[in-house]
């Protein structure tokens, strides 16, 4: 069997000598060129999980191995296995160019001056930003800063990326610059990518599989569209018809709340019949429909009912 990019087992990690257990006997398995969405509400594990594997605290107990290497006992091997962009950090210095940014990282990652010099011409051109790379990092917008970080996490080439919240505070067109990049990274070069995130398109467009965390266990672990399937069953709609003084008078399990000049009616419709008849029932009230969508469960929502119903594939 091949070894697998990313190895944990039992692992469990408590702050200081009696605070409580911010994982708690933690397994995942990844394989080579997945990318997996580390999922769960705030307070998880998550970060704590990501800062084992990138060495950056010691477990409790258990054991994590990045391409077989182990984290602690084999720690430079392991080290020169990924490349990591942690939440709240600054994963780059700000009174650097982004230039010398890559340059510096790519030298203390063992590359010689002309590897890196090579590499950082390419990051900084995939990512737009060659025009701006003597430009100071601190004077960037909070997406060119993510940009940045993220190509100094890739600046030694690693066969696995660590990304918590990638995304986070982007907007809409660097949002979609960085996921174009994390597919373009999983799908054409191969690589092994571990990411966290509380946006359900990043799931949906990047993971091939989701494990879920909640107070420091693996709640749930399972390809994307199964798990998401899951909570397609029960198919939310919100509906808004014009505002009228008459109450609505509305088929079971659903409410209308009146607003200034719309009632919103929502509920769940199992299948197209109960649809039908829903929009029958407020058509025949003489109620103009103003618009039709199918809500979709937040992360939170769905972290929520697995806490307290895991779902099993
Ligand atoms: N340095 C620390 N000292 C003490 N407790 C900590 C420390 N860092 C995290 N914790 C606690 O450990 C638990 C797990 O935190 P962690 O940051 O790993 O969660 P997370 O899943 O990444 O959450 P989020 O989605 O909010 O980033 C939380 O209860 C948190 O308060």
């Amino acid at each position: 069997m091949p070894v697998p990019a990313i190895e944990i087992t039992n692992l469990a990690k408590r702050y200081g000598e009696a605070g409580p257990l911010a994982v708690n006997d933690v397994s995942l398995t990844v394989e080579s060129g997945s990318v997996i969405g580390f999922l769960g509400p705030n307070g998880a594990g998550k970060t704590t999980t990501i800062k084992i594997l990138a060495g950056l605290l010691s477990a409790t107990s258990g054991s994590a191995r990045l391409n077989g290497f182990h984290v602690v006992d084999q720690r430079a091997n392991a080290m020169a296995q990924f490349g990591a962009v942690l939440e709240g950090s600054r994963n780059v210095y700000w009174t650097l160019s982004s230039w010398q940014n890559l340059i510096y990282f790519g030298r203390l990652k063992g590359l010689r001056k002309s590897a890196a010099t090579a590499r950082a011409e390419r990051l900084l051109t995939e990512l737009d930003l060659w025009e701006r790379r003597h430009q100071k990092v601190g004077g960037f917008s909070r997406g060119m800063q993510q940009k940045v970080a993220i190509a100094a996490a890739l600046i030694a080439d690693p066969a696995i990326i660590l990304l918590d919240e990638p995304t986070l505070g982007l907007d809409v067109a660097a949002t979609r610059t960085v996921k174009n990049w994390i597919r373009t990274l999983a799908r054409d070069e191969g690589k092994t990518i571990l990411l966290t995130t509380h946006q359900l398109d990043v799931v949906e467009e990047l993971c091939d599989r989701v494990a879920v965390v909640s107070s420091g266990r693996v709640v749930t672990d399972l390809p994307t569209g199964t798990l998401l399937s899951q909570f397609r069953q029960h198919d939310h709609y919100e509906i808004r018809v014009e505002a009228r003084a008459e109450p609505v008078a509305l088929p079971d399990g659903f409410t209308a709340v009146r607003g200034d000049e719309d009632t919103v009616v929502t509920g769940h419709v199992q299948g197209g019949d109960e649809l039908y008849a829903l929009i029958e029932a407020l058509r025949g009230q003489g109620l103009p429909l103003r618009s039709l969508v199918q809500v979709q469960p937040s992360l939170e929502e769905v972290f929520l009912s697995l806490v307290e119903e895991p779902v099993h594939g």
